[in-house]
């Protein structure tokens, strides 16, 4: 068994990685911490796990990690940077959730993140996390940068227009809507029932932190220099990312649905729907899939590609499990091969 340990147990993603590992058969999660609820059982806190986990929420500290296989972090942006030498050096691989090891040149992680990096000697080593890109060099990984929940769902559809070479990579368009939990647990304003609740606004539109890390991703990928406008919007549901992908075709007698499903026909969490799809956030609520239609509105010079996840799953802690099986050798789908919620 993989003894694993999260830290930030208490957080939408720290929960959803409690429950996903509950059902891996091969994972026993021996530590979970939280500063607030420090002593209490987790499934006092959480009585969705009574009867799947029999632990105590302890202080995030490095003591009481070294002996874990694994250790996901849960946590925001600049906690996971100051524990990950003294975790590596016990011999501990790490799967980040937080945004600390995605961005490669540190002076770009600083500006957008608006704090100093704690290691940036250790950028180089970190694997970014998204297993259809880099699954090679995430067997080998002991330091995973987990990817952020928009850049997976927008580089999950524009990813085989890319390497195919068919779009302007100089003019793509994301427009992608959240549901609130990828803001996380902590209380704040635009959380609020009353505030997002029949309500609809785009944020970040001058320039959001995912956008270094998806330009940065897909410019690795593509024979041309990327240049994306990314907007991100915030829509009254609970879970889910859609993403509405725009980019101006090369030539236009492209077989665009066979490109797509030859490109993910080996892919164990991407479904390519069928031709004239709509995809639904609601089609994949629970599940690590990413769904993907892809569409040429009126036969034109744009393709149009529609892609959903469940930002909590493949959007985060799917994704590190995934990740996780990944590192550890186990088939990919360990734990993963679920049924979405319905409705
Ligand atoms: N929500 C989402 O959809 C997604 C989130 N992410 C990323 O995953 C990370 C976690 O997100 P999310 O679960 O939403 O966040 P939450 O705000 O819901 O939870 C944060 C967790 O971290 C703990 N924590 C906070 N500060 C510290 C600290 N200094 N040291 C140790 N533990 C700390 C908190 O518990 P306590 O304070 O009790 O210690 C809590 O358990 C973030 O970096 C986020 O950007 C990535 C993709 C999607
Ligand atoms: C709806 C909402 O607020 N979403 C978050 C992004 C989700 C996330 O957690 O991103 P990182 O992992 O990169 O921090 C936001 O826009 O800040």
């Amino acid at each position: 068994m993989i003894k694993a340990g999260i830290v930030g147990g208490t957080g939408y993603t720290g929960v959803e990685l409690l429950r996903l590992l509950a059902m891996h058969p091969q994972v026993d999660v021996q530590v979970v911490t939280s500063r607030a609820e420090k002593g209490l059982r987790v499934d006092a806190v959480y009585p969705n796990l009574r009867g799947f986990n029999d632990l105590c929420f302890v202080a995030p500290v490095v003591e009481n990690l070294t002996a874990c296989d694994v250790v996901f972090f849960a946590t925001p942006n600049a906690t996971a940077m100051t524990m990950a030498k003294e975790l590596l050096a016990a011999d501990v691989k790490l799967i980040d959730l937080s945004a600390d090891f995605r961005l490669k040149d540190v002076t770009v992680w600083e500006k957008w993140y608006g704090a100093k990096h704690a290691c940036p000697e250790l950028l180089e080593q970190a694997v970014y996390g998204l297993p259809e890109t880099n699954r090679e060099l995430i067997k080998h990984a002991d330091l995973v940068a987990n990817p952020g929940c928009y850049p997976t769902a927008t580089q999950l559809g524009f990813l085989p227009l890319l390497k195919a070479n068919v779009i302007e990579s100089s003019m793509l368009i994301a427009d992608a809507k959240s549901g609130v939990s990828g803001a996380g647990r902590s209380a704040s304003v635009v959380g609020l029932m009353s505030e997002s609740g029949e309500s609809f606004k785009a944020y970040g539109v001058p320039g959001h932190r995912h956008l270094p890390e998806i330009s940065q991703e897909l410019s690795q990928l593509s024979a041309s220099p990327v240049s994306l406008t990314f907007t991100p919007h915030l829509v009254p549901m609970i879970r889910g990312i859609h993403a509405t992908l725009y980019a101006p075709l090369k030539e236009t007698g492209i077989n665009l649905q066979d490109l797509f499903e030859t490109f993910y026909a080996d892919e164990p969490f991407v479904d390519v729907l069928p031709s004239g799809a709509h995809p639904d956030t609601g089609d994949v609520r629970g599940t690590n899939r990413c769904q993907i239609a892809v569409h040429q509105p009126q036969g034109g010079q744009v393709v149009t590609v529609l892609s959903v996840i469940d930002n909590l799953v493949k959007g985060a802690s799917g994704q590190a499990v995934h990740n996780m099986n990944i590192m550890f050798g186990l088939d990919e789908k360990t734990g993963l091969d679920q049924v979405g919620l319905y409705p």
